[in-house]
């Protein structure tokens, strides 16, 4: 980052008020009657009714439109293990971009936990506040087991966004680009550097889509994950094969597509130029990508290209995820975010980026003209369109698979045929 980025980054979220979001208050507040109805004693009412009544919680309290986005601040972005107190600007960016992309309210929850289990028990403890809780930026391998933990006790839903979230957007993003290299998701050869959460579960959600486990090579920070390796733990032990590939570097050769989900600066352009014609790089480390676009644009010209950020084409980040999917499960009360409602954003995504783009999203990015392509080939987060299409899909989706308990929202558009 540039001496001025840095210098204007730390300004914004030094502005009175620090940091980046506040509460307000949703009723009048301003008279003897009003404090009679929001507080004693008007407010033994609801909560007389709550107590008869659970479900009634989401009539008469922001229960239901509140997300907690939690985390323990061990894999904080591509920066590692920071602490709970240092995750604290990203947890409140997610809160912002919840809020500014699908007008849902955000507590950011950084929890001081010394084990998983002790983790996970805050965050059970806290369900009454909350209609839907947002895991992020929680170490591999025991986000899994939390995220586990967690969906199996609560009957809100559940939702890891550095891996559920990355990985639907990663399916949405390769999708498109395969189709605009003339390959195909069932035959690519696919390199993933980064075995933890978002790796693990972009991998798994492509699988669903057809890819092919025998074309995937792992990469973790000690190479190429394979079977005579005595060090995985059982999430990576699905992808290692027999092969006599050691080094990243190895595995690049040949592949046509790569997956960036690890840290700053582990890819060269030799490694770019061994892949296979038309390859697919996604550089998705946080906030410094794997290859920057300019280096890798320069080792060779048949490549299309991603990254995680906002400051350049193609920008392949679960803010594209986490707010529209939490909208659409919220407004159908949704029990859980189960793979169908996933696969729902992850076919609105890459159908959306095939549509014209309207003016107001032009003007928002300061361009002229975008077109499908490999400029751009998933919607950019400013795209009010994601608001509706995402949505849809993901409630659709929880409606078919049952896990649904409020109906298919009369407010929104019509519904899209169900996804195969
Ligand atoms: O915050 C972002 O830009 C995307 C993300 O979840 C991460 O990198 O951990
Ligand atoms: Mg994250």
């Amino acid at each position: 980052m540039t001496e001025k980025t840095r210098e204007a980054a730390l300004a914004y979220h030094a502005t009175s008020p620090a940091g980046k979001i506040a509460i307000q208050p949703t009723k009048p507040c301003n008279t003897q009657g009003d404090l009679a109805l929001a507080y004693t004693p008007g407010v033994a009412e609801p909560v007389r009714a709550i107590a008869a009544s659970p479900e009634d919680a989401y009539r008469y309290t922001a229960k239901g439109n509140l997300v907690a986005v939690v985390s323990d601040g061990t894999a904080v972005l591509g920066l590692g293990n920071v602490g709970p107190l240092a995750s604290k600007p990203v947890l409140e960016g997610k809160a912002v971009l919840f809020k500014r992309f699908a007008d849902i309210d955000v507590f950011d929850l950084e929890i001081k936990a010394s084990s998983a289990e002790q983790f996970i028990e805050v965050v059970a403890a806290l369900e009454p506040t909350f209609g839907g809780i947002n895991l992020e930026d929680i170490a591999a391998p025991a986000c899994f087991a939390i995220e586990k933990a967690l969906s199996e006790r609560l009957s809100i839903p559940v939702f890891h966004d550095d891996q559920h979230g990355t990985a639907v957007i990663v399916c949405a993003g390769l999708l498109n680009a395969l189709e605009l290299q003339g390959k195909s998701l069932k035959t690519a050869r696919i390199v993933c550097l980064g075995a933890g959460a978002a790796g693990l579960t972009s991998l798994h959600l492509l699988m669903s889509l057809g890819a092919a486990v025998e074309n995937m090579i792992l990469v973790d920070s000690r190479g190429v994950v394979h079977s005579e390796r005595t060090d995985l733990n059982r999430y990576k032990q699905p992808f290692a094969h027999t092969t006599p590939l050691r080094t990243l570097a190895e595995a690049m050769n040949g592949a046509d597509v790569f997956i960036g989900v690890a840290a700053a600066d582990l890819v060269d352009a030799q490694m770019i130029r061994a892949m296979a014609p038309r390859p697919v790089v996604f550089a998705l480390a946080n906030p410094v990508p794997e290859i920057l676009p300019e280096v890798a644009h320069a080792a060779r010209g048949d490549l299309v290209m991603a990254t995680g950020r906002s400051d350049y084409p193609n920008q392949v980040n679960n803010v594209l995820g986490f707010p529209f999917i939490f909208r659409g499960a919220l407004d159908v009360r949704a029990r859980q975010i189960n793979q169908a409602m996933q696969l729902g954003a992850v076919h609105a995504l890459s159908a959306l980026a095939k549509q014209p783009i309207p003016r107001e999203v032009l003007r928002a990015y300061g361009l002229d003209h975008l077109e499908f392509g490999p400029d751009y080939f998933i919607p950019k987060p400013l795209d009010g369109r994601l608001r509706e299409w995402v949505p849809a899909a993901v409630a659709a989706a929880a409606v078919d698979t049952g896990v649904a308990q409020a109906p298919y929202p009369a407010h929104y558009p019509p519904r899209p045929a169900p996804s195969a």
